[in-house]
């Protein structure tokens, strides 16, 4: 196993926190100064480059009989898990009886010094990857950078006379190189089990097959975790008859599924993917049993198969007056524009008992009212829904989101995140553990770099040492508390003088992080104060007067909207709803927290939940959070947590990759932007720079085409746009590729990146570039300038049963397709016409084609997957593309000869001269 570049968390929990294991992979870190910059050494912190004792999992041993320190840890965890519970019951009780929350636990003796205790324990390691790697990598993007600035001096103070307009548009090219620079790295990390809530987004069943969402919520109920401290909320937001009528047989067979998968702890546990393994099943299976009962299983998943084909098929043709209920009732949502909130629950603890007679995790089915004139902002607003519906069903503190497609592929999932969202140290700061998206089906030469693996393996690895990773919108564990808009905990050595807590004018006690530290929150909030720190202490601990309580009541309200059970739940920061509560009574609220008007005039979507205003809504949500100060943790175990699908085939991949550019730009045109958005908080400058990365790309699809056709303009004007190579320059040149070409080697070593992934990544790079990003940029300023709407389409999730890859050359027309088959017309006719005119003019004019062509070829081949998309299997590319794209290849080469700005008139008549022979 390479272990120096690869980074793994393994750590698992076991149900009853009572003992812990680390997986390692290398040795002891290393003390690389990077750790201390996520997080800031605290007295009581045990310094990360002291070596402490390290345990390797073997699941062949006792658990418990880890070598060094082993008691002195479990009486740790022990302590620490009392004073969890105690916490917990202190709350509840604080809560149950008073009927208001306590803002400021006031618990001091010894729980402040427990507390302390508690954050030398990390539940999780860091194997960072080696600080030698590491450090030369960082010395070339230095030299780089500085080569960089030395050539686009160089570029500036020597413009090509001859072709100026040509020199302008290198220079963008330039620049666009130095805002790629800011990919670094380090390693972030930490853990505890509290409730979590799960949440599936699901859209539109014809798109997203029933029987895909059905495998990811089997997989969420056979997950090993606390039954009764999980639950999962599929949210529905086409409100189609079908995905209920699936939920309800996904639940019974989760009856049968979730104790067959415990008690032989297979993985994956979505039974589609466990079946279509090709391995050997038997492996480290000891029950004999086992195979009798994996084939009863296997009949039974078909059976259950055979019901959702049956509601498939079923519903493709909708009866003339709607659908109706199997009690003959009219199912409400037959109009997904215009149908009440929608909430079932199954299972849980009233909804009887799997096949083994335990208790299933619950499940509840959620449609959001939707009613025309309002405005759902799609998967944002979902979400938003299930958040506060299950802040009142039940409250986890914690919550798990993942679209239908990405099932949970290791049933450790939960547990893995826990280890950093309940690290004592490290928790209180984190807002979100990110997993890398990993996918199945995508054919094997990943034509049009679906795996995004550049992304996932070393952009996302290198923001994890800064602040943390940008959130991918799935696969993604969050703090509720982050999700309400909170400031994190920070420690003293964070703490800023002016983020201190001001005390109120009345003469209270002076508070500080510290001594308002046994709660696991700062309920304060820094960039929107809708209430602040006085109005609370003073309603919630001091009750002064009734005034201010209810100028409590009133700006919370404003903030989380009309319900009273919904604020009441907001201060639960360990998870968890009053005992007392009536179940009647909670589901009518949830209704209430679904209804479509419920957010107006409040803060969801604008400070608090998923954010709206993009349809990569995950980017702009993730972003607010670290502008607060939150850190994110990128967690990747040796097996990937979870797994999902995506487009294999070109019209698909470029319409979510235009979707993907076009939420960008929304960001960028919005107030959220991130070049300006939020300078008093505390984000980091190059997680700032990251995140700005992420927001500008599409823009620089415009010098991009411009380079693309450039190599052609120069063949076909027979011109160049180095006119010529002074020594000086040429060294710069040189050094400048050598940079860049070391940055790249040095990054596939420490990220172990594949040289072939790689590539794939830069050439849908340039095929994304001149294609969906373009796109994007105009559509983007269409919703500015015009208003006009941007929607979400939708991917659709093929169940692969027609064939292996047949996706893969489904041809669908769309015009994204006419910009880069120009440019790849341009430069064969370019090729073409160069090659020509070097036969004509003889043995010197060889030497300065040969760079010309170098260059054109260059982007024949980053467009060759394009190319091969465009031809299909049966070569069946539409005339209308090829015509399209051929008129504007020669109108545009026709230009370019006859005007040809970048010459003078003297040479004009030269030049026009040579090309009328050639073209
Ligand atoms: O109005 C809507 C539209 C979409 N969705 C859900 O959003 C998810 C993502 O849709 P998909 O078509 O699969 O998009 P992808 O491009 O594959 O998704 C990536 O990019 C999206 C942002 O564009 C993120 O939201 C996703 O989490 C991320 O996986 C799916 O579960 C949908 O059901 C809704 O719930 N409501
Ligand atoms: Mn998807």
């Amino acid at each position: 196993m390479n272990m120096s570049a690869r980074r793994e968390i393994s750590v698992v929990l076991n149900a009853r926190l009572d003992t812990r294991g680390t997986k390692m992979s290398g040795d002891i870190p290393d003390a690389s100064p990077d750790r201390h910059s996520i997080r800031s050494p605290t007295p009581s912190y045990v310094d990360p480059s002291i070596p402490v004792p390290v345990r390797i999992v073997d699941p062949s041993k006792d658990l418990n009989s880890y070598g060094v320190g082993s008691v002195d840890w479990k009486e740790r965890v022990e302590s620490w898990r009392v004073k969890q519970e105690k916490n917990m019951i202190q709350v509840t009780h604080k809560y149950a009886a008073e009927g208001r929350g306590d803002i400021e636990g006031t618990g001091s003796n010894g729980e402040d010094l427990q507390m302390a205790d508690d954050a030398r324990l990390p539940l999780s390691r860091i194997v960072p990857i080696s600080p030698n790697e590491l450090n030369l990598y960082r010395i070339v993007i230095v030299l780089r950078l500085i080569i960089l600035c030395f050539f686009f001096q160089y570029r500036v103070t020597h413009p090509v006379r001859d072709a100026y307009g040509l020199w302008l548009v290198s220079l963008c090219f330039t620049l666009r190189l130095l805002i790629q620079l800011c990919r670094y790295d380090r390693e972030g990390e930490p853990s505890q089990l509290a409730p979590i809530d799960v949440f599936v987004s699901t859209v539109d069943p014809l798109k997203e097959p029933p029987l895909i969402t059905a495998n990811t919520v089997l997989s969420i109920l056979a997950v090993d975790y606390p039954v009764d401290k999980v639950s999962c909320y599929v949210s529905d937001d086409g409100s189609a008859m079908l995905t209920f009528e699936a939920l309800s047989e996904t639940a019974e067979f989760a009856r049968k599924w979730v104790p067959f998968c415990k008690k032989h702890n297979i993985e994956p546990r979505a039974p589609e993917f466990y079946f279509a393994q090709k391995i050997d099943y038997l492996k480290d299976k000891v029950q004999p049993s086992f195979v009798k009962e994996r084939r009863a299983m296997k009949r039974d998943y078909e059976e259950f198969k055979v019901r959702i084909n049956a509601l498939v098929a079923k519903a493709q043709k909708i009866p003339e007056e709607g659908w109706t209920m199997a009690d003959g009732t009219p199912w409400p949502g037959n109009n997904p524009r215009d149908h009440p909130g929608m909430i079932q629950v199954f299972l849980g603890h009233s909804g009887g008992l799997d096949t083994d007679g335990n208790e299933l995790p619950r499940l509840v089915y959620v449609s959001r009212e939707k009613r025309p004139g309002f405005q759902h902002h799609k998967k944002a607003g979902a979400m938003n829904a299930l958040i506060r519906v299950s802040a009142v069903l039940t409250n986890g503190a914690y919550l798990l989101n993942v679209d239908c497609d990405h099932y949970f592929n290791s049933s450790k999932a939960l547990r893995e995140a826990m280890c950093f969202m309940m690290d004592p140290a490290l928790g209180r700061k984190t807002c979100y553990v990110q997993f890398p998206q990993r996918f199945d089906g995508i054919d094997l030469n990943d034509r049009y770099a679906n795996r995004n693996i550049v992304f996932f393996d070393i952009n996302m690895k290198g923001l994890d040492g800064i602040q943390g990773p940008v959130y991918v919108g799935t696969g993604c564990c969050f703090n509720r508390q982050a999700l309400y808009g909170y400031d994190p905990v920070l420690s003293e050595a964070d703490l800023e003088p002016n983020i201190i807590i001001k005390s109120c004018c009345g003469g209270r006690k002076h508070k500080s992080y510290i001594d308002s530290k046994n709660r696991a929150m700062k309920r304060t909030e820094s960039s929107a104060p809708i209430f602040n720190m006085e109005d609370i202490e003073e309603g919630f601990e001091g009750y002064e007067d009734e005034r201010s309580l209810l100028m409590t009541q009133k700006s919370l309200e404003k903030r989380f909207g009309q319900s009273p059970i919904f604020i009441a739940s907001t201060f639960m920061t360990q998870g968890g709803i009053p005992p007392s509560t009536n179940p009647a009574s909670l589901l009518k609220e949830a209704i209430h927290v679904i209804s479509c008007g419920y957010e107006d005039k409040t803060e969801w979507g604008k400070e608090i939940g998923w954010i709206y205003g993009s349809v990569t809504e995950d980017i702009l949500t993730g972003f607010k959070m670290h502008a607060r100060g939150w850190i994110s943790i990128y967690c990747m175990p040796l097996r990937p947590c979870f797994k999902g699908s995506a487009p294999i085939n070109l019209s698909d991949r470029l319409n979510q990759v235009l979707r993907w550019a076009l939420g960008s730009v929304e960001i960028l045109l919005s107030r959220h932007c991130p070049i300006w958005y939020g300078y008093n908080g505390r984000l980091k400058l190059l997680e700032r720079l990251a995140y700005i990365n992420t927001i500008v790309y599409p823009i620089t699809s415009i010098p991009l085409i411009a380079y693309c056709v450039l190599p052609a303009i120069c063949l076909l004007t027979n011109k160049f746009i180095i006119p010529e190579i002074s020594n000086y320059a040429g060294v710069f040149f040189i050094l400048l590729f050598a940079s860049i070409f070391a940055t790249g080697i040095l990054e596939l070593r420490w990220s172990g990146v594949g040289i072939e992934d790689w590539w794939r990544n830069e050439q849908f790079w340039v095929i994304g570039g001149t294609s969906a990003h373009l796109f994007a940029v105009f559509q983007g300023l269409l919703k500015v300038l015009a208003g006009i709407d941007t929607n979400f389409t939708v991917t659709s999730k093929a169940t692969d049963e027609e064939g292996d890859f047949s996706e893969l050359y489904v041809f669908k027309w769309t015009s994204l397709l006419i910009p880069p088959t120009t440019v790849l017309v341009i430069n064969l006719v370019g090729i073409v016409a160069g090659v020509s005119y070097a036969i004509n003019s003889g043995y010197q004019s060889w030497g300065p084609l040969f760079g010309k062509l170098f260059f054109s070829i260059w982007v024949i081949l980053h467009l060759y997957p394009f190319l091969k998309g465009l031809m299909g299997k049966q070569n069946r590319t539409p005339t209308i593309v090829i015509v399209w794209s051929i008129l504007l290849a020669s109108i545009f080469s026709l230009l370019w000869v006859k005007i040809d700005p970048f010459i003078s008139p003297t040479q004009k008549a030269v030049s026009l001269g040579q090309c009328g022979v050639n073209c």
